[in-house]
């Protein structure tokens, strides 16, 4: 039997695919390399280059594997990105989530492990934690096309022999502590990675979008979550259809909020070196504050966090960003090898 991870060339997608083998499953990777990287998937998992919709390519995965469960990353994930181009996410996010659900059913995989958002939840009044009970009303359309993909997944559950667990992340971040994966986006725009790269002086300068929101310090507030914890949840939750227990959606944070700029003091601290910072206004699309309250993920799913502090996850992401620097000035070291070889 084996896990087909959807989207582990990517960033979270790749730590999973590791927990996955860790913990001594088979792993299967579905991907398709649009912001994901060959590179990124563990060696010993089996990779497929190919669409999450593309009906061949999911025939063959089923005919050549004995696919038990999917844990489905693939996806488009910039909340400004669905704002300037929304039909492109209800494609990716939604349509093509609908063909591999209906591929998945017909070949007789009962699992399902969803990537969903705390952007599901749109605006809060206050700051209090998101319980999963709360007006679920999407403030952009990635949210909404996470969301519509929840109601396909509730509709086919009860429909079919089919069960799955969404599990609605916060803000994801950080890196693995054996230095094995980490985020390698270009041009990400995610607050940690885009301060870390900053501090190592691969962008000029951080920008603070919006410094006039009702938070302790007028700067956008949100649960940040260590990438490793994730994917510790996503085997809980595994475990958890396994079981039989049943579907289930559940948040997934640590219920602190830090504000931009907590995270881009952390940044600093750390590593020790200034870098400029830009007060911009708000960036379209976005909430004042988005913290979780995730009893439900410790309760039902026997979720235990290990790594929940914003100066642990901005560490890592700093250790990996250096990670990348080390990679590239290899990589460049191998070229100038070849060239050389080449050139007699
Ligand atoms: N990063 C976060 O903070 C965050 C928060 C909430 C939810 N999510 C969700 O988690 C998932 C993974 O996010 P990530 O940050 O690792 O993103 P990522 O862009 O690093 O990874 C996505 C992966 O999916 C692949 N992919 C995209 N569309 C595909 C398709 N149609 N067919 C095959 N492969 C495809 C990409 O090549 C990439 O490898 C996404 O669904 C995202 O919406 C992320
Ligand atoms: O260069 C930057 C980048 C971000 N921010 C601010 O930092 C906070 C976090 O922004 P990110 O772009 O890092 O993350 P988002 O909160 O926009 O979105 C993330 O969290 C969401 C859930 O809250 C979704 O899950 C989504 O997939 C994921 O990208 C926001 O207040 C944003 O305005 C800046 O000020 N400058």
């Amino acid at each position: 039997m084996a896990i087909l991870v959807t989207g582990g060339a990517g960033y979270i997608g790749s730590h999973m695919v590791w927990a996955l083998l860790d913990a001594g499953e088979n792993v299967v990777v579905l991907d398709r390399l649009s912001t994901g990287f060959r590179w990124a998937i563990a060696p010993a998992a089996r990779f497929y280059l190919g669409d999450v919709a593309d009906a061949e390519v999911l025939k063959t995965i089923f005919i050549e594997n004995d696919i038990e469960a999917i844990i489905h990353f693939a996806g488009s994930a910039v909340v400004p990105a669905s704002v300037a181009d929304p039909l492109s996410y209800y494609d990716n996010n939604s349509g093509k989530t609908r063909a591999l659900m209906s591929a998945a059913i017909a070949a007789g995989v009962r699992h399902f492990v969803f990537s969903s958002t705390a952007a599901v939840y749109g605006p809060q009044k206050g700051s209090e934690p998101v319980k999963e009970t709360a007006p679920l009303n999407p403030e952009n359309p990635y949210g909404q096309s996470k969301l519509m993909t929840e109601f396909m997944l509730r509709d086919a559950a009860a429909a079919y022999d089919f069960d799955y667990v969404a599990l609605r992340y916060f803000n994801v971040a950080g890196a693995d502590p054996h230095g094995r994966a980490g985020q390698s986006t270009s041009g990400a725009t995610h607050l940690i990675k885009v301060a870390c790269e900053a501090a190592l002086g691969r962008r000029d300068s951080v920008h603070v979008y919006g410094i006039d929101y009702p938070t302790h310090d007028g700067t956008g507030v949100r649960d940040y979550i260590h990438v490793t914890d994730l994917a510790q949840a996503h085997l809980k939750a595994l475990q958890h259809l396994r079981r039989g227990k049943g579907s289930l959606v559940a948040n997934c944070g640590y219920g602190s909020g830090y504000s931009v700029l907590d995270v881009l003091n952390m940044v600093t601290r750390l590593h020790g070196h200034a870098f400029k910072i830009h007060m911009a206004p708000r960036r379209p699309g976005d909430a004042a504050s988005v913290v979780a309250d995730a009893s439900l993920a410790h309760r039902m799913l026997e979720w235990t966090p290990k790594y929940d502090s914003l100066e642990t996850i901005v560490r890592s992401a700093l250790d990996w960003e250096l990670e990348l620097i080390t990679r590239r000035v290899e990589d460049l070291h191998e070229m100038r090898r070849a060239l050389a070889a080449a050139s007699f």
